[in-house]
């Protein structure tokens, strides 16, 4: 399976409309590829909290139609990122979109943990509550948001749901690049599943974005990682590696459930 991460820079001095011409005829050259992976956010960029209200679409919006089409005119599957979306009563989400190779939605993903503690996304936006995985040829994906990296139970979760690949857009600040490789290490060893995760790059809203994109196996081993700049990191994996590594070093088996500190009231 070949995968391409577009590691898009996000910066001020481009309109949102021409960085999404400009991303769709990116994707458009992965005609190659069997999966396109976009970031989070990339339209406003995931700090540029003042533009969320503003630059907020339908799902249908003006992003799902340039990646709909650019995904079945490359007839990839793509993880198109996320965009800030208006639901129909109001509600801001942080959703993300996965289109098939003819262009039909395939799955749609409101990111569950917000960022921000008191501001930002976590006080602009709306929490999703549901888990997403999506059926590809040769492998089940599990869908995941930036922030929740940090949450290693949802990733569980998706596994349990059947998730062998665990695709994760982002936009990840430069100042914690250390835990942004650290955790996408843990995520595929934990879970003995491949990671795909994919940043910005760039600066927007006074943040400088980490970039580095990394593509881990179901053994921790690092198959490919960007550097800090806009890139497009590709990737040869064989899917089937999850099944062996789970079958040959069973710890998945090993889980002890339901336990609870002792009661000492
Ligand atoms: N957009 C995000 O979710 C940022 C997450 C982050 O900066 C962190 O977890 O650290």
């Amino acid at each position: 399976m070949r995968a391409s991460l577009i590691q898009i820079a996000v910066e001020e001095g481009e309109s949102v409309e021409s960085r999404r011409r400009r991303v769709a005829s990116l994707v458009r050259d992965q005609n190659g590829a069997d999966l396109v992976v976009l970031p989070e956010l990339w339209t406003t960029g995931a700090f540029a909290f003042e533009e969320f209200d503003a630059e907020a679409e339908p799902l249908r919006g003006p992003t799902y139609e340039a990646m709909a089409k650019a995904a079945s005119d490359a007839g990839v599957w793509l993880h198109a990122g996320s965009i800030p979306e208006r639901a129909p009563d109001g509600t801001l989400y942080n959703t993300s979109l996965v289109f098939s190779p003819t262009g039909d939605l395939a799955a749609s993903y409101r990111k569950i943990h917000r960022f921000g503690f008191d501001k930002g996304e976590a006080v602009l936006m709306g929490a999703g509550r549901e888990l997403v995985t999506v059926p590809l040829p040769g492998t089940t994906v599990g869908v995941a948001t930036c922030y929740d990296l940090r949450f290693p139970e949802l990733f569980r979760s998706l596994v349990d749901a059947g998730a062998e690949t665990l695709v994760i857009p982002a936009g990840w600040p430069e100042r914690r690049r250390a835990h942004w490789t650290l955790l996408a290490q843990a995520r595929a060893v934990e879970n003995q599943a491949f990671v795909l995760a994919c940043g910005t790059a760039g600066t927007h809203a006074g943040v400088p974005q980490a970039g580095h994109s990394i593509v881990v196996d179901p053994w921790g081993e690092v198959l490919a990682e960007a550097g800090a700049d806009e890139e497009i990191l590709t990737v040869d994996f064989d899917p089937g590696k999850v099944a062996t590594t789970r079958e040959q070093f069973p710890a998945l088996k090993d889980r002890v459930l339901g336990l609870k500190a002792p009661d000492r009231s």
